[in-house]
């Protein structure tokens, strides 16, 4: 068992927190949010992530686990200081580390003894060392202390599994007596670990994520060519997926990738590159398909109604993923803008990310919580997130209730002879077009 201060949470915070509390820690995770702490104290959740509630619950319950704002005492009688608070993109696209500058020196204030600082936001190559000399200066050098990387992994939605199942653990330390704590720290988690310095934990983090934003990019580019040339991507991926070497995962074509993490890792990764005087050619290709992606979508609403002023049209999903309410970079964000500013009007579907939507999106669009009503006297529906109200919609039911059957499906969910047996008019993605 081992006193965690883990600062900042967030979805990282909050779910690394809770399960190793979990595997019997004594955790107190603290915010400078008061409101979130505030609801956290009262036994609600401020993120939507399945079975958190019930983890938070049991584990505050048994006494692990406590909320807090006062950091300082949380840091004092901890032996592990976890950062956890948000690094994000910059104006000018590189990571954002004010938060961890911060945290970095609440910590060197409070300083009462040997601890462990590990941190698991994901930060460029080199915040390790800046944290060490930020807690060094802010200490005054009286205390011992290490830094490890220890990046997360994690998906939103399944966030809890991703943690206690965790696939591997990556400890990145400057000494190996603190390298040690953390393994041992993970050894109910029975994961792989991969030992390494601290640069080499930072760099990984990075390269997985734009690695699987590379696999998508790259699975949207060969999408966009089939339809092209009259091939169809869900074969084309199901085939190279076969390979064991290649693999069945991320090769979903669809309106590219959002969320809190692939556009702002692939972006700073750009900028690591970028300052370390390397031109990487590859992950500016990657961003630039993504953002191309989103486009497709108005392009194939453009292709059928020409004109989209006074378009009636439908939107299944906000979220930029399903079983989650993060809005961040959601693809449905720049599609509404887009569509809306051409003289559409928009009827949006979600049934958890409405308020956190209505945050991004500035159009004036009208928000449901029923995919029914929504697609009710609507020209076209379009899909962007494939959530299971959406995924088990009765094609039938939706025929009626529309105006025109048209649907753009953006997450290829519905198959082709199911839709054209149903008389749709029906444009998914790298797929052959239901006329
Ligand atoms: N969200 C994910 O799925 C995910 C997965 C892996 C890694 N990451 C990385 O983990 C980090 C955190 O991401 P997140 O999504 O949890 O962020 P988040 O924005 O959900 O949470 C960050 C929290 O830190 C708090 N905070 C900011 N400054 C603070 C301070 N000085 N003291 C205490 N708390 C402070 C904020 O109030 C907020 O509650 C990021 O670097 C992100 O890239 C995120
Ligand atoms: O075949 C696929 C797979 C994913 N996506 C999209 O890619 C985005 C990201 O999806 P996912 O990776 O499931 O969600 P995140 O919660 O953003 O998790 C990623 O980002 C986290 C933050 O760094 C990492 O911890 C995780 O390992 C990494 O998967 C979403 O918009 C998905 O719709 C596709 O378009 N096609």
């Amino acid at each position: 068992m081992k006193r965690l201060a883990v600062v900042g949470t967030g979805y990282v915070g909050l779910v690394s927190g809770t399960c190793f509390a979990e595997i019997g820690n004594q955790v107190t995770c603290c915010d400078i949010d008061q409101s979130k702490i505030d609801l956290l104290n009262k036994g609600e959740i401020p993120i939507y992530e399945p079975g958190l509630k019930e983890l938070v619950a049991k584990n505050s319950e048994a006494g692990r686990l406590s909320f807090t704002t006062d950091i300082g005492t949380a840091i004092q009688d901890a032996e592990v200081v976890y950062i956890a608070v948000g690094t994000p993109m910059s104006e000018t696209g590189e990571a954002d580390l004010k938060y961890v500058r911060a945290v970095a020196q609440t910590i060197g204030e409070n300083l009462n003894g040997y601890k462990v600082i590990v941190n698991k936001s994901t930060v460029p190559v080199g915040t390790g060392k800046m944290v060490e000399e930020i807690v060094r200066s802010a200490s005054n050098g009286a205390y011992e202390f290490d830094i490890v990387s220890n990046p997360e992994f994690l998906r939103e939605g399944s966030a809890i599994k991703d943690t206690m199942q965790m696939e591997r653990a990556v400890i990145g330390a400057t000494s190996e007596k603190a390298a040690g704590i953390i393994e041992e720290l993970h050894s109910p988690f029975q994961t792989a670990i991969v030992k390494t310095n601290l640069e080499s934990a930072e760099m990984l983090k990075y390269a997985a994520n734009a690695f699987l934003a590379t696999k998508i990019s790259f699975i949207n580019d060969i999408a966009n060519i089939c339809e092209l040339v009259g091939a169809d991507v869900t074969k084309v991926a199901e085939g190279m997926g076969l390979d064991s070497r290649i693999g069945p995962k991320f090769l979903n074509a669809g309106v590219g990738f959002g969320g809190s993490c692939f556009p702002k890792d692939t972006t700073a990764l750009l900028h690591i590159a970028e300052s370390a005087g390397y031109d990487f050619e590859l992950i500016k290709a990657v961003i630039k398909t993504n953002i191309r992606q989103r486009e497709t979508v108005v392009h194939k609403l453009k292709n059928i109604f020409g004109d989209l002023n006074g378009l009636n049209v439908s939107v299944l999903g906000l979220a930029f993923k399903p079983n989650t309410d993060d809005m961040r970079y959601a693809p449905s964000v720049d599609i509404i803008h887009a569509i809306t500013e051409e003289g559409a009007s928009v009827k949006a579907y979600d049934p958890v990310a409405i308020e956190e939507a209505k945050k991004q999106i500035t159009a004036p669009i009208s928000y449901y919580t029923d995919v029914y009503e929504t697609i009710q006297n609507t020209d076209v529906c379009i899909i962007l997130t494939e959530w299971p109200e959406v995924l088990s919609l009765d094609l039938n039911k939706a025929k009626e209730l529309m105006n025109k059957a048209i649907l753009i499906d953006g997450r290829n969910i519905f198959s082709l002879t199911d839709v054209k047996e149903k008389g749709f008019i029906y444009h998914s993605v790298g797929r052959p077009q239901i006329q």
